[in-house]
């Protein structure tokens, strides 16, 4: 497992008189190398569990294992440093994690803090600027001159520089136009595919990660209520509306069209690409009908 929580709660302002809980008794299950999407309503939770699994906070209850490292509540230790360097989390909101004068040296931080070269740590802020569409030209550039979409194609840059086996990113395409939305969840699909990362993503917007998340987590009210592939979302979709989310539409289009074709054991096809070709498919002459004419034409 990538990450294992067991019984774990998290409460804010332990000195205070004012206590808020916000995690309460969560198990957890998060296998190594794969995409996880973790969804729930405002104020459910989210990014405070996120910020466990780098250790940004550690629980007050129960235990958190990250790759293999584990953190116990209440306990102080010097584990922090090599968590971090496996696990790097990009922030919900990107200002908060850019904070050197340039976005050359933002980008730098965290190669060079794990010890590597000058010129290893440049040419990894330079491949993860183009990896992200981010033009060279703003490695210069202050972070804080920077649009909105372009700091959080940054804040994200500054992550995959460093190459942690674990990326967690929060709410990662906010801010971020269609185009770039699409090649973002590509570049984390091919790190997970291809390089055998486990990629953890908080996310409003389940549509655009379904067809690749091969596990989700639904928080509702700092429990976690639901655990488990795609399938079973379909199977059950009442587990979203359950905790004040509305079910995607691609879900929607994916049960419609299984409930019309009695298609209850395929696996769901959730890009529209996948369900014209499933569709067309199954109408067989109609499509090669449709072929022909297409041939017609050219
Ligand atoms: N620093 C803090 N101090 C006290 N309470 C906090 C703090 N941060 C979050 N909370 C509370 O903890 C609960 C969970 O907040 P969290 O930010 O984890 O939710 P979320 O699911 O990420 O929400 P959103 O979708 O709005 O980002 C909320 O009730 C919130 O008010």
């Amino acid at each position: 497992m990538a990450i294992q929580l067991q019984q774990v709660s998290y409460t804010y302002a332990q000195q205070s008189l004012w206590r808020q809980t916000a995690l309460h008794g969560i198990d957890l299950d998060l296998p190594r190398g794969s995409i996880v999407g973790i969804a729930g309503s405002t104020g459910s939770g989210k990014s405070t569990l996120l910020q466990l699994f780098n250790g940004i906070l550690r629980p007050t209850q129960g235990t958190v294992s990250v790759l293999d490292i584990t953190l116990h509540a209440g306990e102080k230790g010097p584990k922090l440093l090599p968590l971090r360097r496996r696990v790097g989390l990009v922030f919900q909101f990107p200002e908060q994690q850019m904070f050197a004068e340039t976005v050359e040296k933002d980008l730098c931080f965290g190669p060079l803090n794990f010890g590597m070269s000058a010129d290893e740590a440049k040419e990894r802020a330079r491949r993860a600027m183009l990896d992200m569409g981010l033009d060279l030209a703003l490695l210069g550039r202050s972070p804080f001159r920077l649009s909105g979409g372009q700091m959080r194609k940054a804040a994200i840059a500054s992550v995959l520089a460093a190459d942690p086996e674990v990326i967690v990113l929060d709410e990662p395409t906010a801010s971020l136009d269609p185009v770039s939305r699409t090649e973002l969840i590509g570049l984390l699909t091919r790190l997970c595919r291809e390089r055998g990362r486990t990629v953890i993503i908080v996310t409003h917007r389940m549509d655009e990660l379904l067809p690749y998340a091969d596990r989700w987590v639904l928080l509702s009210e700092g429990r976690a209520v639901f655990q488990g592939g795609v399938r079973e979302l379909v199977a059950d979709p009442s587990v979203l509306t359950g905790c004040g989310l509305a079910v995607p539409d691609s879900l929607r289009y994916w049960r419609a069209v299984a409930d019309k074709l009695g298609l209850h054991d395929e696996a769901p096809r959730l890009t529209a690409e996948g369900l014209a070709e499933l569709i067309l498919s199954r109408r067989g002459g109609s499509a090669a009908r449709a072929e022909d004419k297409g041939a017609g034409h050219e």
